[in-house]
């Protein structure tokens, strides 16, 4: 089966990740994503930003780098951000602060930077009964553990045009998962 970290690789084979030099995975974890995409795109330099405890005793490869850091303080710089399941674990205020320093750290790259949002999007009218039933329970647990949601489109797009971004264009990746492309 193929994992979901596979499949952001597989969508953007084809698109202008060929064209960006950097990219920072914000909340990586252990960078099973980032490893992924720095074997597929050897010129590409992949930064795995995430809590200093996490990275500690990790080593990168020539183009793979660690970070330990607050992605609710700084954000690497970088051509863009990947955000891959990640905000769905924050409220809304600090979804607005990450979202933020996202912006400032493609903001040496305001022509082609972007900031790449993974997320489960809430869209019962769309979804079959069995994606909708997985989505209600994430955001169940969502809420109950991290005080964390799922969210419609027009939640999203209210929170990236707060924290300042101009457009967005939104397209399904996997039965549960979209795929936000952000410009600044
Ligand atoms: C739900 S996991 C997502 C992991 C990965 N993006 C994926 O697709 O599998 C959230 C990640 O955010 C990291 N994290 C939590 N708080 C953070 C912070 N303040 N700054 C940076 N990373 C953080 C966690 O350690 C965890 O690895």
């Amino acid at each position: 089966m193929t994992s979901n970290h596979q499949i952001l690789n597989l969508k953007y084979i084809d698109d202008d990740i060929c064209r960006l030099e950097s990219i920072v995975d914000v909340g990586g974890g252990t960078g099973t994503t980032a490893k992924i995409i720095c074997e597929t795109f050897l010129n590409l330099k992949c930064i795995v930003l995430d809590l200093p405890h996490v990275v500690e005793n990790l080593s990168g490869s020539n183009n793979l780098t660690y970070v330990g850091g607050d992605m609710l303080i700084s954000i690497p710089k970088a051509d863009a951000v990947l955000l891959k399941m990640t905000l769905h674990n924050w409220n809304d205020n600090s979804c607005r602060k990450i979202l933020e320093n996202c912006k400032e750290a493609i903001s040496n790259n305001v022509k082609r930077g972007k900031v790449i949002v993974v997320e489960s999007v809430m869209n019962e009218k769309h979804d079959t009964h069995e994606v909708a039933e997985l989505k209600l329970c994430t955001n169940l647990r969502m809420l109950a553990t991290f005080n964390g949601k799922l969210r419609r489109e027009e939640e999203w797009k209210k929170l990236f045009m707060q924290a300042g971004f101009q457009s967005y264009k939104l397209s399904p990746l996997t039965g549960h998962l979209s795929l936000f492309e952000i410009y600044p």
